[in-house]
């Protein structure tokens, strides 16, 4: 693998599209995996991710599945800025240019805020993958490093490479979160194979000792169902998700949709009556407000 030093792309250069021309000065390396590097870089005083491709087969997937997501109507309009390759010590990278998200894994949003927010976060992750599946798509490689999560419990999903039309076989999947791997089912891209994988997820935000990992490094022979079914039984944390994990694990939450309305039965109430309205749990705060606010203009203004 070609690492962001050998391409020579330093902090304060610039990458410059061969086609289009356009300039984006790098600020940080935000990371890199076995597509290629991710910059956040700066073009016009806006901040995007550029992400730099060793090879443009590899690449193409993801822009293929970001382009068309970014021509939805969903939350994921407008995603995908550019497209273009880069000239690099005389060798030519193919790199795309998308929306910068800014936030943190959803371990360490956790370890910050509470595990309280798990729920929450749970319902916003669902939303979105019920946005992507109602578009005709699986996410496929669902997994903590995926997933970025910013102020109030806000999701977004990083990564579109295995992202998959509903009823093909999923093309990129990591062993821990698919359900092939535990013998729970195929890998034919319908809603239940992302369920499967937000279940491991959510299971592993309490696996403090790593065991799922170490389940998953035994024989294949030794490795089931009733392991992750165990594990679920086991971790007290989850004891009010149990029925929810339980089902997703098994392949019984059939449709997002449905697993949406049984994840928010879930949610703290005040929680569950402020994401369904939209309105959140201040209006009983400002309406307080506004009955002392009236009282003490009545107080000083009274003749
Ligand atoms: N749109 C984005 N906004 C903010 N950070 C991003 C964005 N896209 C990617 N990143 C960061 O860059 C890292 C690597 O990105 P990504 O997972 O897409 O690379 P990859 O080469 O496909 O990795 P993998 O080997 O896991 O498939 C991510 O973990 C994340 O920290």
């Amino acid at each position: 693998m070609t690492s962001s030093e050998e391409l020579g792309l330093a902090v304060g250069s610039t990458i410059r599209g061969k086609w289009r021309n356009r300039a984006y000065t790098i600020v940080r390396t935000l990371g890199a995996g076995s597509n290629g590097t991710v910059f956040l870089v700066n073009r016009g005083g806006t901040q995007y991710a550029l992400k730099v491709g060793y090879d443009s087969v590899d690449l193409m997937s993801e822009v293929n599945a970001l382009r068309t997501l970014s021509k939805s109507t969903s939350s994921f309009h407008g995603m995908l800025i550019d497209v273009d390759d880069v000239i690099v010590s005389g060798k030519e990278y193919p790199f795309f240019v998308m929306k910068f998200h800014e936030g943190t894994t959803i371990a360490s949003f956790l370890q910050k805020h509470g595990s309280d927010w798990l729920y929450l976060i749970g319902m916003n992750l669902l939303r979105k993958l019920q946005e992507l599946h109602d578009q005709g798509y699986v996410f496929g490689d669902l997994k903590m490093e995926n997933i970025i999560v910013s102020s109030y419990g806000h999701v977004e999903l990083i990564d579109f490479g295995g992202m998959t039309a509903k009823g093909r076989s999923v093309k990129q999947f990591t062993e821990l979160y698919d359900r092939g791997f535990w013998g729970a089912g195929s890998r034919v891209a319908e809603d239940s194979y992302d369920l499967f994988a937000f279940a491991i997820l959510i299971m592993r935000t309490v696996d403090t000792q790593d065991s799922l990992s170490k389940l998953a490094k035994g024989l294949p022979q030794n490795r089931n169902l009733q392991d992750l079914k165990d594990f679920v039984d086991r971790s007290e944390k989850l004891n009010s998700a149990k029925m929810f994990l339980h089902q997703a694990i098994s392949g019984q939450l059939n449709s997002t949709r449905a697993a949406c309305e049984a994840w928010r039965k879930l949610l703290p109430k005040t929680t569950s009556s402020a994401t369904k309205s939209g309105s959140g749990s201040w209006l009983p705060w400002c309406f307080a407000l506004s009955i002392v606010l009236l009282g003490v203009t009545v107080y000083l203004y009274w003749p």
